[in-house]
């Protein structure tokens, strides 16, 4: 079943299953238990996974599964609800970017219609002082456990996040606390996905439920519900359906990765289809848990991933306006889609 896809020219052509030798498991219970032994195999599994493919299933990275499932039934409670309701929670701007995005307004191809699908963004709370330059979180008034809920799921996350970054500092070898100590700001997003179901006349030409994009941070952390729908570009630019797997995260690195380690992690593009190429009368819904560096870090060619010649690819950025300049780039839409 194996053929070649130009992703900018067939948008509904279903993926093939993906192969575990092409976007592996990675279970991280060795490297959890202090056997040395056991560490290096996970570092070196990831290391692999990270430079060939850019996506990983995680297993055993601490995240409780109860919490899994209670975020997604709250999640189902809130995008259960009208969209008067919805919208005045909206998100405002890139800046921000927290509250609930609505359907159509972000295209994550920018060169595509609206996504269809609608989102909800949330971060961190801030702490004392802090509040002054943190964005707010847009929660609903009146249902509690959603924050509770989504802001342990956050915790949860970010711990899980730390142990994988971890094993990534151990990959290249460079000091402990590059990654792990730079992603404790604010700039981490957890964004809930309702991804509705699609009426066979619904969408636009070229319409899908998140079009083909590279994440925009360092890593991401994704929870599918049910049957899946993910697809990830490999080498040959085919699509690979990439499906929920019992008890396993899907890990990918983002763009910001890519450029720290000048290219050595790979930024791989991946999309969410239609599952029949066409419609569907089911909804899909998913939870991105978004790591990012604190926006002052400075983004430059890690020690260690120089080109042959001692080169770096990418002139230094901070990462602030590195995520910033790509959340513009797909809220392009926006003003259209609200008309
Ligand atoms: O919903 C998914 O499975 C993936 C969504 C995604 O890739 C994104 O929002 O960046
Ligand atoms: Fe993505």
């Amino acid at each position: 079943m194996s053929r070649s896809i130009s992703p900018a020219d067939d948008m509904h052509a279903p993926g093939r299953k993906v192969g575990l030798d092409e976007v592996p498991i990675v279970d991280f219970a060795p490297y959890l238990s202090g056997d040395p032994d056991g560490e290096r195999r996970v570092v070196a599994e990831v290391d692999h996974a990270l430079r060939e493919i850019g996506f990983m299933y995680v297993r055993n990275v601490g995240f409780p599964a109860a919490l899994r499932d209670d975020t997604f039934a709250a999640m189902r409670r809130f995008f259960a609800r009208d969209a008067g309701y919805k919208q005045r929670l909206a998100w405002l701007t890139p800046e921000s970017n927290r509250g609930y995005v609505g359907p159509g307004v972000q295209a994550l191809d920018p060169r595509r219609p609206g996504d269809l699908k609608e989102a909800f963004d949330t971060g961190a709370e801030a702490q004392g002082a802090d509040a002054a330059h943190v964005p707010s979180n847009r929660w609903p008034a009146d249902d509690p456990s959603l924050r509770a809920t989504v802001l342990a799921y956050y915790e949860a996350s970010l711990a899980a996040a730390k142990i994988i970054l971890s094993a990534m500092e151990r990959a290249l070898s460079i000091a402990p606390g590059t990654f792990t100590a730079t992603h404790d700001a604010y700039a981490n997003t957890l964004r809930l996905l309702h991804y509705p179901p699609v009426p066979h006349a619904g969408p636009q030409e070229n319409q899908i439920r998140a079009g083909a994009h590279t994440d925009f941070g360092s890593i991401t952390l994704l929870s599918q519900h049910g049957e899946g729908g993910l697809e990830v570009r490999n080498k040959r630019g085919e699509w690979l359906m990439a499906p929920a797997i019992n008890d396993a995260m899907i890990i990918n690195t983002g763009d910001c990765m890519q450029r720290w380690t000048n290219n050595v992690f790979r930024s791989t593009g991946h999309r969410v289809a239609l599952p029949n190429g066409v419609d569907t009368n089911t909804s899909r819904y998913s939870i991105a848990f978004f790591c990012s560096p604190a926006a002052d870090t400075t983004i430059e060619c890690l020690p260690g991933c120089e080109r042959a010649d001692g080169s770096a690819i990418y002139p230094p950025i901070t990462a602030g306006k590195h995520i910033l300049k790509r959340l513009n780039e797909t809220y392009g839409t926006r003003d259209k889609a609200r008309k």
